[in-house]
């Protein structure tokens, strides 16, 4: 990792500013031979940037960051260019054309802050999550996450596992062959809270409905006006409506955040027996495996006898008649607007109910595996009797603390991680 990268880091030109940022031994340099000199440290400065000994390529603010204290751990620079297409193009070329220096690849920012101890892996996770946040709840997860929030308490927690197994060590080395006495008496009890804490972060919602949305299907006989509410709930005119049985064929899903709850709502072919149309079978089969995948279902079909825990909806209920759903949850109208809100309300809160709180840091299924892992060890570290079992036991939780927080990773795993980042990060 001795070679020098940079990137441009900033949003796709034509833009106000782009910046340019180089990390690596050779920054320095680099920003030398464009800029004339090395500015003092961590101050912005004026500066005309030019191919070495040659033509003009811009003025613009530089910045010069020594290691290690830096965001990658390493020497770096950043450039605030005017951000036009031509001028990026220019100083990308002057900057790789000096030895030494190459574009960097997605993620290798961040990916060198790793190597370099600047972050771990829970704070690089939360920092791609948080550039990929769209919704107000997404990014305050990630913030707390990015922020170190799990990486402080997995720390915590293994220095309380670390002194077990010092107390546990203690007997091996100096008791009797048999004598398994001298434990501290608060020793189990110890395990048994620190497993408990660990079963508390594990019992959170978890992330991934976070990022993928609570997903809420529209299900029901053609016709009942799956189709019209879907497309007011999503406020688009997304799905074909019509008064003809059998319009709707594919499932059609949008993404859609409601007051910072991230939603998926998927509308359906109608449900209807014996159909002769092969297309219309299809999209009927597809329907059912859609409510198999939901988190919840709008039932617009005959009283109760939609999916076990569908909610009721009697649509269509401007129109006299068509609606004499007693149990419905709602009653909406999606022409008229009519129980639009209480509906709409309703999905907020329960969708709301099963997502992170705001700012608390949500486990993704990595993190929830590992955590489940070391979980499990202190468990079994509880009930054992025997101290080299006790202390093999302690040594897995300790494995697992550490893979969580990246201290013991695979080159595939970083791989995949990084590779989520854009160029530039
Ligand atoms: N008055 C009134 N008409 C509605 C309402 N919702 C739907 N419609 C009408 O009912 C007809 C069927 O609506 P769709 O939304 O296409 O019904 P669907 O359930 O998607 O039908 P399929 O895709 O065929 O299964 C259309 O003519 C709509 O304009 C409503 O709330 N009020
Ligand atoms: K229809
Ligand atoms: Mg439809």
């Amino acid at each position: 990792m001795n070679d020098t990268i940079f990137a441009l880091s900033s949003g796709s030109p034509p833009a106000a500013i782009a910046i340019i940022r180089i990390s690596g031994p050779a920054a320095g340099s680099a920003l030398a031979a464009l800029a004339g000199g090395v500015p003092a440290p961590r101050h912005a400065s004026y500066r005309e940037l030019r191919v070495p000994r040659g033509t003009l390529l811009d003025r613009a603010l530089v910045l010069w960051f020594p290691g290690p204290n830096t965001a990658s751990g390493e020497d770096l620079a950043e450039l605030h260019l005017h951000g036009g297409r031509a001028v990026v193009q220019a100083v990308q070329a002057a900057l790789g054309a000096l030895p030494d220096v190459r574009p960097a690849q997605p993620g290798e920012f961040t990916r060198r802050a790793f190597s370099n101890g600047r972050i771990d892996l829970a704070e690089a996770e939360g920092l791609a999550d948080l550039l990929s946040a769209e919704t107000e709840l997404q990014r305050r997860s990630a913030i707390a996450m990015a922020g170190g929030a799990l990486s402080r308490q997995v720390d915590a927690w293994r220095l309380r596992v670390l002194s077990a197994s010092a107390a546990v060590e203690a007997i091996l080395d100096f008791a009797d062959e048999d004598d398994v006495q001298g434990l501290p008496a608060a020793f189990r009890d110890d395990l048994a809270t620190l497993a408990h804490e660990v079963g508390d972060w594990l019992s959170r919602p978890r992330a991934e409905v976070l990022k993928d949305g609570f997903r809420v299907v529209l299900a029901g006989p053609p016709n009942a006006g799956k189709s019209t509410l879907f497309n007011a709930l999503v406020e688009d005119e997304a799905a074909i409506t019509a008064p003809i049985a059998g319009t709707t064929r594919d499932v059609l899903t949008r993404a859609v955040s409601l007051e910072g709850v991230p939603f998926v709502f998927a509308d359906t072919a109608g449900l209807r027996d014996g159909t002769e149309d092969t297309i219309e079978a299809i999209g009927i089969e597809r329907a059912r495996s859609a409510l198999e995948g939901a988190d919840l279902v709008l039932w617009l079909g005959p009283e109760g006898e939609g999916p076990v825990g569908a909610w009721d909806i009697a649509a269509q209920a401007d129109r006299p008649g068509t609606s004499d759903k007693i149990s419905a949850r709602h009653r909406v109208s999606a022409v008229s607007g009519m129980g639009m809100e209480a509906l709409r309300r309703d999905l907020i809160n329960t969708a709301g109910a099963t997502m992170p709180k705001p700012g608390e840091a949500a486990l993704n299924a990595r993190q929830r595996g590992f955590l489940s892992e070391a979980e499990a060890a202190l468990c079994s570290a509880r009930g054992e009797e025997d101290p080299l079992l006790i202390a093999e036991c302690l040594r897995r939780a300790r494995v697992s603390f550490d893979s969580l927080v990246g201290r013991s990773t695979t080159e595939d795993m970083l791989d995949a991680l990084f590779g989520r980042f854009c160029i530039g990060k």
